[in-house]
């Protein structure tokens, strides 16, 4: 008895707060615990709005992945349950879970990468843009916790309006003198996971082959598939272009549709969240030749923001790669997206600065 006292005493040294008030409340204190604080190579990763639809799933395919470490889950509802569940995996990250804004700190303090998918998200009949008026003051208070805890992190933002939000960041982190462009990305992944998808069915191929392009950003027409630029090469008919840009543009309010009043898409984004976070964590390792598309400060068009293949490394991403070679229908799309993201990069920009 007294041995194990003494045991106990000793590992929770080690321990965060969170972990001895398990103990306290009788559980175990799990070995694996012990061997990630011993300094098992790995990320921390902390999920913002982890109790959410896609915070959930996100979670549970996180702590599927050996790169992570450490893995903190916070909401402002229903995060300890989650927490709970998740951390009988048996995988090697540790779960901690953080409830309500004044354990936001303790959430953030020493993340490596950052994952935010809260807000709410949209019913038939509402554009992404109708969600600015709720998400936009969540992102911001969420972006100020990470200047304070972890400015350095590399920051995945799911968060509709992606096109408002990403600018919104920005600006929080400018303001706190901590903006790092390569750090801040809008994750627009699921726009290539659909491409990919379509694409595939339309030829008849498995989709894991197939890699498209997604340019722009992440609300209708401003999600620009480049269809010329499929790998493996093949080619179109403009009708079959016309349906697979109009599906690509349109996969989030299909999904609202089918959903009809029970929200967006959730499994298929965690997939992708889980996808994307896993590229960065790979570059952050330093492995080479890591591209995806992000939604990022970026000079490839004169917009101050845009989403193109990015190339991830240890700072981020470290590279912007040029849109390529786009055919008329794709510069006629360019133009119109443009249009658009322009108004919501400064919708989001105005709302800090105003
Ligand atoms: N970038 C993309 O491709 C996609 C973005 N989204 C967006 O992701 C967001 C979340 O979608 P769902 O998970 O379906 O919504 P949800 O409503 O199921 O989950 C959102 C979670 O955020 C939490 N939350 C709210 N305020 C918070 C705060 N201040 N701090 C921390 N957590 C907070 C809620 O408690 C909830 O658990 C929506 O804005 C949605 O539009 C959804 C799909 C794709
Ligand atoms: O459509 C929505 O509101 C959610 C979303 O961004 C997507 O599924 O692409």
């Amino acid at each position: 008895m007294e041995e194990a006292a003494h045991r106990i005493a000793m590992i929770s040294s080690h321990l965060h707060p969170s972990d001895i008030q398990q103990m306290e409340r009788g559980s175990v204190v799990r070995r694996s615990d012990c061997r990630a604080k011993g300094g098992a190579p790995g990320f921390k990763v902390a999920i913002l709005g982890a109790a959410g639809g896609i915070g959930q799933s996100l979670s549970l395919l996180l702590k599927m992945n050996p790169l992570v470490s450490v893995l903190h889950l916070y909401d402002v509802v229903n995060s300890p349950g989650v927490t709970a569940d998740i951390s009988h995996m048996d995988t090697t990250a540790v779960v901690r879970g953080f409830l309500g804004q004044p354990q936001l700190d303790s959430a953030l303090t020493g993340m490596d990468l950052v994952i935010i998918p809260a807000g709410v998200p949209r019913k038939p009949g509402m554009s992404r843009d109708d969600l600015f008026n709720i998400n936009a003051g969540i992102v911001k208070t969420l972006c100020e916790g990470i200047t304070r805890c972890c400015p350095h992190a590399v920051v995945n933002l799911i968060s509709n309006p992606v096109n408002s939000t990403v600018p919104i960041a920005a600006e929080v982190f400018k303001k706190a003198g901590t903006f790092d462009p390569k750090k801040l990305l809008g994750v627009t992944k699921l726009d290539v996971v659909r491409a990919n998808t379509f694409v595939a069915e339309v030829l008849g191929i498995d989709p894991r082959e197939v890699e498209v392009p997604v340019v722009g950003g992440h609300a209708g027409v401003t999600i620009l598939p480049l269809l010329s630029q499929v790998k493996p090469p093949c080619s179109f008919t403009s009708e079959e272009i016309h349906y697979l840009t109009d599906r690509i543009q349109n996969g989030g309010t299909e999904v609202v549709e089918a959903k009809a009043g029970a929200g967006s898409a959730t499994l298929s984004m965690a997939f992708a969240a889980a996808k994307f976070a896993d590229a960065c964590l790979r570059g952050l390792r330093g492995d080479a030749g890591i591209v995806e598309c992000a939604f990022v400060a970026s000079q490839v068009t004169e917009l101050p923001f845009f989403a193109s293949k990015v190339r991830l490394g240890r700072g981020g991403a470290e590279e912007i790669l040029p849109l390529g070679l786009l055919n008329e229908y794709e510069r006629a799309g360019l133009e119109k997206a443009k249009k658009e993201l322009s108004e919501s990069i400064k919708k989001g920009v105005t709302f800090i600065t105003k």
